[in-house]
C-alpha cells in the first residue's frame, strides 16, 4: 500500500481533513530498537487493553481481536506495539472469561513479557474499569494508566509519549481525528433534526491516558463508600455524582467520564491516520494489508563477500529502491553485521559460481536461533546466479526444495530464484528500470514457490 505524498502534504496544511490510513513499523516483541531517541519517563505507565469484545459487527465467529494477520492474532500485535516501548511498565489485557486461555495461548507463542490478563465485563467500560482495578493503587500516585482498544494495532511510541506526558499534566488526554463524515441528529421520525458543523468536532480515538487517581474516580460507581484523594488536575466535578449503571451500561468515552465524574478537560492531541479502529470484516484485510506492506519495505542483502555478489546485489538495491524497498547490503551477519538479524525485514542471499545449499542452511539456522520468524512469517530469497547450462533439473534445486519445506514449517518462506548471465545481458552496465531489469525478472527460475 502505497502512501500518497500528495494525500500527506495535504493532511499536513489542513489539520481537519482526513488523510490516507498510513503505514506502520512492525518490531519484535519486547525489542525497543526503534526507540526514538531520549524518550523517556520518569513517573511508572501502565497500560489496560480492553479486549472483551465479541466483535459482532464483523460478523465472524471469532472475536476480531483473536483474528489471525499473517499467522499471528490481531491483539498480539497490538501488545507488541506497547511491549517495545521501554518505559512502559505492564500491559493488562482485559478478556472474556471464556478466552482467557485463548489469550494466555498467544503470550507463551509470541512469548510476550509484560503482559497479564484479567476477565472482562459485559460492556467496554466495565472491562477498562477491571482493567483498571487489577492494576491496583499499588501504581501509586503520580502513575499513568494508558487505555487503548486491543483492536487498534497501529499505535506509535511518539503518540503514545505524547498522551502519557500530557495525562500526567492535565489528568487526563486522548488522542484525536478530523471526521471523516458530517455528524447529523434525526428526529424519532427519521428526519434530519439538526447537523453539527463539521469543522468544531473531532472523532475521539484510542490511546488515551489518564492519572491513576483520575480514573479510579471516573469510574467510581454510585453507591460505592471507597474515597480518593483528590488529584491536582481536579477542578469541579458535577456535584459530587458519581459513574452510574447506565455509564457503564452505554457509555463510550473514558474522557467524559473524567471531566463528568472529575471535572477533569482532558488535553486532546491529534493522532495519525494510522489510529483507525478495527471495526468490520474488511477492516480486518486492511489491517494484514498494511502489515504486509511494512514487512516488504526492507531487505538485508548478504553477498558472501565476493566481488561478483556485491555487483549483483548492488544493481538488486538499485533496481528495488526504485520500487520503495530498501536494501542493506553486507558480505555477511557476523560481528557489527549482526544488527541486521535484530532489524525488521526479508533476507536475500545472493551467490554467484558454483551452487551452495549450505550457505542457504547456515543462513536458515541463524535467522532461527534470531528468532526472526517467531512473529510474522520470514520471507528469504536465494539468487543464485550461475554460468552452468543445468538451471533447474539437479539435484542442487532438490536440495533447496527440501529446505524450503523444511523452513516453511518454521515459518521462513524460502524462495529460490537462478539467473542465467547469458540471459540477463549486461546488466552491471544497465540503469535500473531499464529493458535488461525486465528481463531480470522474466529470466529468473524458482526452485520452490
Ligand atoms: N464487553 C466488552 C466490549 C468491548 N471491549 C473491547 O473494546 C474495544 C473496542 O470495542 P468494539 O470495537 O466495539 O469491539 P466489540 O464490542 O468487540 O465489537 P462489536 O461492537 O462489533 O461487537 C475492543 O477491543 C473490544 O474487545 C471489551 O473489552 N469488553
Ligand atoms: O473511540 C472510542 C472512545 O473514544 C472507543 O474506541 C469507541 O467509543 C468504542 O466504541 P464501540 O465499542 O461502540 O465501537
Amino acid at each position: 500500500m502505497e502512501v500518497n505524498d500528495t494525500d500527506v502534504r495535504r493532511e499536513r496544511c489542513d489539520p481537519d481533513r482526513p488523510a490516507h490510513p498510513g503505514v506502520f513499523l512492525t518490531r519484535e516483541a519486547g525489542k525497543s530498537d526503534h526507540q526514538p531517541a531520549g524518550l523517556s519517563v520518569d513517573f511508572p505507565v501502565s497500560v489496560v487493553l480492553p479486549a472483551g469484545g465479541t466483535g459482532e459487527r464483523t460478523g465472524l465467529r471469532t472475536p476480531k481481536q483473536f483474528c489471525s494477520l499473517l499467522g499471528r492474532p490481531l491483539i498480539s500485535y497490538t501488545v507488541q506495539a506497547f511491549e517495545r516501548v521501554s518505559w512502559i511498565q505492564s500491559v493488562v489485557v482485559v478478556v472474556a472469561e471464556e478466552n482467557m486461555d485463548l489469550m494466555t495461548d498467544v503470550v507463551q507463542r509470541f512469548r510476550h513479557t509484560k503482559v497479564r490478563a484479567v476477565p472482562g465485563g459485559s460492556t467496554r467500560h466495565r472491562s477498562i474499569w477491571n482493567g483498571v482495578l487489577a492494576l491496583g493503587e499499588g501504581e501509586g500516585e503520580g502513575a499513568v494508566v494508558i487505555v487503548h482498544d486491543a483492536v487498534r494495532p497501529f499505535v506509535d511510541e511518539d503518540l503514545l509519549y505524547k498522551i502519557a506526558t500530557a495525562a500526567k499534566e492535565h489528568g487526563a488526554a486522548g488522542a484525536i481525528r478530523p471526521l471523516v463524515s458530517t455528524v447529523i441528529a434525526t428526529t424519532s421520525e427519521g428526519y434530519l433534526d439538526h447537523s453539527l458543523e463539521r469543522a468544531k468536532y473531532r472523532a475521539s480515538e484510542m490511546p488515551q491516558g489518564f492519572t491513576y487517581d483520575v480514573i479510579s474516580r471516573a469510574y467510581q460507581r454510585r453507591g460505592s463508600t471507597q474515597s480518593f484523594t483528590i488529584c491536582p488536575a481536579d477542578r469541579s466535578p458535577t456535584s459530587g455524582s458519581k459513574c452510574s449503571e447506565s455509564d457503564f451500561e452505554f457509555g463510550t468515552e473514558c474522557l467524559h467520564l473524567a471531566l463528568q465524574y472529575c471535572g477533569t478537560n482532558a488535553k486532546l492531541i491529534q493522532g495519525p491516520p494510522t489510529l483507525w479502529k478495527v471495526t468490520y470484516k474488511r477492516d480486518l484485510a486492511a489491517a494484514e494489508s498494511i502489515i504486509k506492506d511494512a514487512l516488504s519495505r526492507s531487505a538485508c542483502v548478504i553477498t558472501g563477500g565476493s566481488a561478483s555478489g556485491a555487483a549483483l546485489a548492488g544493481a538488486l538495491r538499485e533496481a528495488v529502491g526504485a520500487l520503495g524497498t530498501e536494501l542493506e547490503v553486507v558480505p555477511d551477519l557476523r560481528g557489527e553485521n549482526a544488527r541486521c538479524l535484530a532489524k525488521e525485514g526479508n533476507f536475500i542471499l545472493v551467490s554467484v559460481g558454483p551452487s551452495r545449499p549450505s550457505e542457504v542452511e547456515a543462513l536458515l539456522t541463524e535467522l532461527e536461533a534470531a528468532n526472526r520468524a517467531l512473529l510474522h512469517p520470514l520471507v528469504v530469497i536465494w539468487v543464485h546466479m550461475s554460468d552452468s547450462d543445468e538451471l533447474s533439473v539437479s539435484g542442487r534445486a532438490a536440495a533447496v526444495m527440501d529446505l524450503s519445506s523444511a523452513a516453511k514449517l518454521r515459518n521462513i518462506l524460502l524462495y529460490g530464484i537462478q539467473l542465467h548471465p547469458s540471459k540477463i545481458g549486461h546488466m552491471k552496465t544497465k540503469q535500473p528500470g531499464s529493458h535488461v531489469w525486465k528481463s531480470f525478472y522474466l529470466c529468473v527460475l524458482p526452485f520452490d514457490i
